[in-house]
């Protein structure tokens, strides 16, 4: 536990204790999280730090290691992560995500070696320039046991790649020469470039989002988070806070309940291989009737209890219904195509799988009755298209969400 960062609550009388929200930080991650002599800074810091004093909470910031991060959420050592936590489905079957603070993707910083094929104009499609790098002389560097490292790992499988604990340490070997490339992202890139000779930009070649990540069992921070939070980019400050600190790394908007609810889709469909290889191990069929019926009966509750706390009027359940039903049906189309392979990790379906669903689900239940009539439906085509581009989805199975999506807002 590092030194806590007290903040005057503006909502308690002064007279009462404020309560002690536990952040993680990395504190290794600038822009989001860099701590000194206990003092925070960064995107997490200005925006926690408003949220504390809104909401009546001192701040204890709890440094985490990449590594342990979910270990350590799982072990209670802090009530909400922050450090620009990339919404993974291995994270997701541990904690709850709130909605999205902002997007970013995959950079590789390269200093193209000898051997490599020469840069092309007009410059050779990413994915294909990282395939043809791909050999054991080519020497990555990456930060251990973030996402980054997994990201490496999926690209790459010839090349040498040095998983770094020290996150600074990896633009540093790349500066000095001992690594031919480091892999960051849109947001770290820019900074780590500058300074750096002889350096080219790869990518971005993933589209990724960061959310604050919870404790599992705080079904009401999280709620809390998610309404302050879709507050702030409804005022324009969280967008201050962003520009601020993120730069043009961070394409937001994020935390609106449409752009929400779409993030929400591809965090559950990207948990669905996982219940693909549940099912085949346990030779359970794919579709389960009794398991959408109480899928669909919490969820027509929860909305109805959600619009009731916010004062809203619930969609009518026709719509409700339709909508979850989407959710279902794109669910079991990932599940036929996922691949079966011995290697996948088997998590439990009752134990672990069905309750991160239902988290999830929760969080969307809570933004059906926010979104706003009037929405534009070729617009919202697009904006599936691009947020679910990478669930494996077909572009009508896309359509069909957006289009359930927008008769939310129509079916009062
Ligand atoms: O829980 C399951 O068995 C799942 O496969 C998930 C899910 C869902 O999306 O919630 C999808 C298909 C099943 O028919 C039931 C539920």
């Amino acid at each position: 536990l590092l030194a806590a960062c007290a903040v005057q609550p503006r909502s308690l009388p002064p007279s009462s204790e404020p309560r002690v929200l536990r952040v993680g930080t990395s504190s290794d991650y600038p822009p989001f999280s860099t701590l000194r002599e206990g003092q925070a800074s960064g995107f997490d810091a200005e925006l926690m730090q408003a949220y504390a004093s809104d909401r009546g909470y001192r701040l204890e910031w709890v440094r985490f290691r990449w590594p342990e991060l979910v270990a350590d959420l799982g072990a209670h050592r802090f009530d909400v992560a922050t450090s620009g936590i990339t919404v993974r489905p291995d994270r997701s079957l541990t904690g709850r995500y709130t909605v999205p603070v902002a997007r970013n993707g995959a950079l590789l910083l390269l200093r193209r070696p000898a051997w490599a094929p020469a840069a092309a104009s007009p410059p050779e499609e990413p994915l294909a320039l990282l395939r043809a790098l791909d050999r054991p002389e080519f020497r990555l560097a990456v930060n251990r046991g973030g996402h980054l490292e997994r990201v490496a790992r999926a690209h790459f499988h010839h090349a040498s790649i040095r998983a770094i604990p020290d996150n600074a340490a990896v633009r540093e070997a790349l500066a000095n020469g001992e690594a031919d490339a480091a892999l960051t992202n849109t947001f770290e890139g820019p900074r780590w470039a500058e300074g750096l000779s002889g350096i080219e930009r790869v990518g971005p070649f993933t589209r990724d989002v960061v959310a604050l990540y919870v404790e599992p069992s705080r079904a009401d921070l999280a709620a809390e988070l998610d309404t302050w939070l879709l507050q702030q980019e409804a005022s324009g400050a969280l967008e201050r806070i962003r520009a601020r600190h993120l730069g043009p790394g961070a394409t937001g908007p994020t935390a609106t309940p449409v752009d929400a609810l779409l993030a929400a889709t591809a965090e559950r469909l990207a948990l669905m291989s996982r219940v693909a290889t549940a099912k085949r191990r346990a030779g359970l069929p794919i579709e389960v009737p009794a398991q959408e019926a109480r899928v669909l009966e919490t969820a027509r509750k929860e909305v109805h209890e959600a619009a009731a706390a916010l004062g809203l009027a619930a969609p009518r359940d026709e719509a409700i219904i339709t909508f979850f039903q989407a959710q279902m049906d794109a669910a079991k189309q990932i599940q036929l195509r996922a691949p079966d392979t011995a290697e996948a990790p088997v998590h439990s379906l009752d134990g672990e799988l069905r309750p991160a669903l239902a988290r999830i689900s929760a969080r969307i239940s809570t933004l059906v009755p926010r979104v706003p009539g009037g929405l534009e439906r070729e617009a919202t085509r697009r904006k599936a298209r691009e947020e679910l581009a990478s669930t494996g989805l077909e572009g009508a199975e896309m359509d069909r969400l957006a289009d359930a999506l927008v008769e939310l807002g129509t079916a009062r």
